[in-house]
């Protein structure tokens, strides 16, 4: 749902909506943890019958005094009625602390659970959803959603527990007068009706909201993060950015305000309605104990059990609401969970050959990405055939780390078709075809995490040994950085957590080359994962990609041409378009765009 329609939507359908989020929600309370619940629940029973039986007691208490004071003699078991008194009080005491235990520990349940499920949705969504920003804001809205629920779990207890409270103080006020629960409800109506449309707007503000909050935390983050202090600290931005900032949460200031104070002003009012309504209850017990119709013990249960029943009937009204106005946080979650992606494999897909024979092909493929214009691929064709080393080149923007993309279908064509041995690409297990390449996009992530693992992501699914890891290690260069750490392979890269140390970009790209190459693949492909790297490490590298990748094929981007020209096949991507192919030799003789860019390039270093 965007904005656009929430605003539309009439609030009744809205909140009708947010109750529709419950039965998954407490499905999703449910499989966190059966046991938790289970006692959960038990534990509320028994704390919400227990002022039934403290007024009770008390009832029976008051009237033997009454008697007493009479002249009465004290009945036998006096003193065992004040004692059951004394044990209920504190029985109660314990059994809420026990609430409150079982609740944080479902919370606790609750938020490992829902942040699990929120990265496992995310892992299997496609890349495009990442690019759009309404999912962006929807995944942004399920993170803040799924931590910190222990308010809406102990609100959900809550009203389980306040239903039965009310529930038993009403039967026994029915049985005084029917008079006394319509007076009560008729009260505590119209505080409910406000408490809900109240929780209508709050949401409505949240969703509209969000953009001006993503805002704010890329400018919090920029502003105080590590990569952007250099740049903020040399060009004087920090008064741009905090002004920015400034004014997006004066904007959200205003706007809480306003809620805030007309929530004030007609919850109070309407408040006020539901004191009246007890008090008419309180007047009429009165009434009736005056004309003689109930003992003093009766009377004190009575007021006793107006006021349990009115509390407890208000704040049913009042927790239903906020429940329903947790539930409707929950849509975003809800919503971001029933997402599905769009490239997908096929669920009888089938395994990639053991041995490529006759390599991938590009079949006339024309791509635009989702939700935009622009052609990036027009009617393309390409062969890589097996143990080819392909190297592609063009102007920036050209589409070269799109074909990328889509021979490892983060992205499907938008037409033609991609083959790999002469079957589509999508025929075959999307998880399988991942396994057997090797790719390295030039902005690989940066683990903050041990050298040793940098390198293991690679192929995370199996255990390695530490001689796999070394050699793979040895393969990209980075045993010479792992060399220098002071924790060899299992010191933290990165300065995020403590002990971590910086890298250079260089030798950041050398310990995700091994990643590659760790890999068993048959296609390996780097796109442009040497940019950082010195000119000497790059002639390194690259003459060990060729060594390492005989009889493999390789994709490789790069816009030097003393990488390129070692390649078997050179592909000149212009437009979306080949415009040229061959090897150095023969696009240097042919004297075209190849020949044009090399002279270019090498005229520059002279
Ligand atoms: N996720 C995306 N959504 C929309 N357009 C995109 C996306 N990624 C790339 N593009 C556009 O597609 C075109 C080709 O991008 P691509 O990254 O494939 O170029 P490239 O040839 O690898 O460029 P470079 O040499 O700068 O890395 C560019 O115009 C770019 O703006």
């Amino acid at each position: 749902m965007n904005e656009s329609q929430a605003k539309q939507q009439s609030p009744w359908s809205e909140r009708l909506r947010a109750l529709r989020n419950m039965p998954p929600v407490l499905g999703i309370l449910w499989d966190s943890g059966r046991a938790v619940v289970t006692w959960g629940l038990i534990l509320r029973v028994l704390v919400a019958v227990a002022p039934f039986g403290i007024a009770k007691v008390a009832q029976y208490i008051i009237t033997d005094i009454a008697a007493h004071l009479r002249g009465q003699p004290l009945p036998a078991n006096f003193w065992q009625i004040v004692g059951a008194e004394v044990v209920l009080n504190v029985a109660l005491g314990l059994l809420t602390r026990a609430v409150d235990y079982s609740d944080s520990l479902l919370a606790n349940r609750y938020t490992q659970h829902v942040s699990v499920r929120v990265m496992e949705q995310a892992a299997r969504l496609d890349l495009t959803t990442y690019e759009n920003p309404v999912f962006y804001d929807r995944l942004e809205r399920a993170r803040v959603q799924a931590t910190d629920r222990l308010a809406m779990i102990q609100q959900m207890g809550r009203l389980f527990q306040q239903v039965i409270t009310t529930l038993v103080f009403s039967v026994a006020l029915v049985m005084a007068s029917p008079w006394l629960v319509l007076l009560l409800a008729l009260g505590v109506l119209p505080s409910f009706l406000g408490e809900t449309h109240y929780a209508f707007l709050g949401y409505a503000k949240n969703f509209r909201q969000t953009p001006a909050k993503r805002q704010m935390d890329y400018l919090r983050q920029v502003a105080g993060s590590r990569e952007g202090a250099k740049e903020v600290k040399l060009f004087g931005l920090n008064k741009f950015f905090t002004d920015r900032f400034q004014a997006l949460a004066d904007q959200i200031y205003v706007e809480d305000t306003a809620l805030s104070r007309s929530k004030l002003i007609v919850g109070g009012l309407l408040g006020i309605v539901g004191t009246l309504g007890y008090y008419g209850a309180y007047v009429y017990v009165i009434w009736k104990t005056i004309g003689g119709n109930y003992d003093i013990g009766q009377f004190t249960f009575l007021t006793a059990a107006i006021q349990q029943a009115s509390s407890n009937l208000q704040q049913v009204f009042s927790t239903a609401s906020g429940i329903a106005d947790q539930a409707l946080f929950l849509t975003d979650l809800l919503a971001f969970f029933e997402m599905e992606p769009t490239v997908m494999s096929k669920p009888d897909g089938k395994l990639l050959p053991d041995v490529i024979k006759r390599g991938f092909e590009f079949r006339n493929v024309t791509f635009t990405y989702p939700g935009t214009n622009r052609t990036v691929l027009k009617d393309f064709t390409l062969h890589l055939k097996p143990g080819e080393r392909i190297a592609l080149i063009g102007e920036n923007g050209q589409g070269k780390t799109t074909i990328v993309k889509l021979i490892t279908r983060l992205y499907d064509p938008t037409e033609g078709q991609i083959l790999l041995d002469g079957v589509d690409l999508r025929d075959y297990k999307i998880e399988d075809l991942h396994r057997h390449i090797g790719v390295i996009f030039q902005d690989f992530m940066r683990f903050e995490m041990t050298a040793r693992e940098n390198i293991a992501v690679g192929r995370i699914e199996i255990p390695h040994k530490q001689e796999e890891i070394e050699d793979a290690a040895h393969k990209s260069l980075a045993d010479t950085v792992v060399a220098k750490l002071g924790n060899g392979y299992d010191q933290i890269l990165g300065r995020r957590f403590e002990g971590g140390v910086e890298l250079s970009g260089g030798e950041w790209q050398k310990i995700a080359l091994a990643r590659a190459y760790l890999r068993d693949a048959q296609l390996l492909i780097l796109d442009e994962p040497t940019a950082a790297l010195d000119a000497r490490s790059e002639l390194e590298v690259f003459e060990r990609f060729a060594e390492l990748t005989q009889g493999k094929m390789a994709l490789l981007i790069s816009h030097r041409f003393s990488t390129v020209r070692m390649a078997d096949r050179i592909v000149v991507l212009s437009g979306g378009r080949l415009i040229e192919e061959g090897d150095h030799r023969h696009l240097m003789e042919k004297g075209g765009v190849y020949a044009g860019m090399f002279e270019m390039q090498a005229a520059s270093y002279r």
